[in-house]
């Protein structure tokens, strides 16, 4: 029985067998048109407030490259926008391709970027994550698209630093006094709809807020991020790219902008 990835015996298309809820109505990605989306005047900005002090780790699960916070208290968090109340941030991550020109879950007018970055937020309402991701309201992911460009953005390169030392599965490293709002573009502009953890177990439990502006990398940060391996230490080198999961059906749903 393989455990879940993105390769062709265990990968999105066959995920449905393990986690039904990968068939669900509300699944994410999905791909936006800006034809389809509706401009909601009454969608107020977003507000992040993170402690530095709250970043702890960051590892490689095999699947991806995780920044853990501490979220055992209303350290950082996440207000405004489609939301209601203060989430709490729990951890980033990112998703990419193989090569510049594709990488990204969310895809904007047919354009694939080449990596998206996540950082996921629960609601304390619900009590612990294991009880916010079985509610609609109960996970808030701001997605953060990456652009191969001429000018990176200088703070993620705090993030590709550590690469060396997680280069295979299960490696963790210290991450420390790391505010991560400081990886967001100068505009708030979003879009936000319903929808679903983009991997297993696939949970209908996440308010997405996509952020219009990308976010500039370069191409060797590209070519770092690239270097993480899915394999452990001491086994076959399998390099973990393309560990995104394909567009899911829109199923009627409303994309809301806060822009014109
Ligand atoms: C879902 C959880 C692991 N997955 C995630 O937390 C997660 C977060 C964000 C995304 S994305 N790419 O949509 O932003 C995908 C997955 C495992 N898990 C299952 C039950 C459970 C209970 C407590 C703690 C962890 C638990
Ligand atoms: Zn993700």
């Amino acid at each position: 029985q393989s455990v879940w990835g993105y390769d062709s015996d265990n990968g999105p298309e066959r995920w449905h067998e393990n986690y039904p809820m990968a068939k669900g109505d509300k699944q994410s990605p999905i791909e936006i048109n800006s034809k389809d989306v509706r401009h909601d005047a009454s969608l107020t900005p977003w507000h992040a407030s993170y402690d530095p002090g709250a970043a702890k780790t960051i590892l490689n699960n095999g699947r991806t490259c995780r920044v853990v916070f501490d979220d055992t208290f209303d350290r950082s968090v996440l207000r405004g926008g489609p939301l209601t109340g203060a989430y709490r941030l729990r951890q980033l991550h990112l998703h990419w391709g193989s090569s510049d020109d594709h990488g990204s879950e969310h895809i904007i007018d047919g354009e694939k970027y080449a990596a998206e970055l996540h950082m996921v937020h629960w609601n304390p309402k619900h009590g612990n994550f294991a009880g916010a991701l079985k509610q609609p309201d109960g996970v808030a992911v701001v997605g953060i698209f990456l652009k191969v460009g001429k000018t990176p953005k200088a703070e993620i390169k705090r993030i590709l630093e550590e690469i060396d030392n997680i280069k295979t599965k299960g490696k963790e490293a210290p991450f420390q006094h790391f505010d991560p709002s400081i990886l967001f573009p100068k505009s708030r502009d979003y879009w936000t709809y319903h929808g679903s953890f983009t991997t297993p177990p696939c949970e209908e439990c996440i308010t997405w807020i996509l952020l219009r502006e990308p976010i500039e990398v370069s191409a060797d940060q590209m070519a770092k991020l690239r270097s993480l391996s899915k394999n452990g230490e001491n086994e076959p080198v399998n390099p973990l790219v393309d560990n995104w999961r394909p567009p899911q059906p829109v199923k009627g749903r409303i994309v809301r902008a806060s822009f014109k």
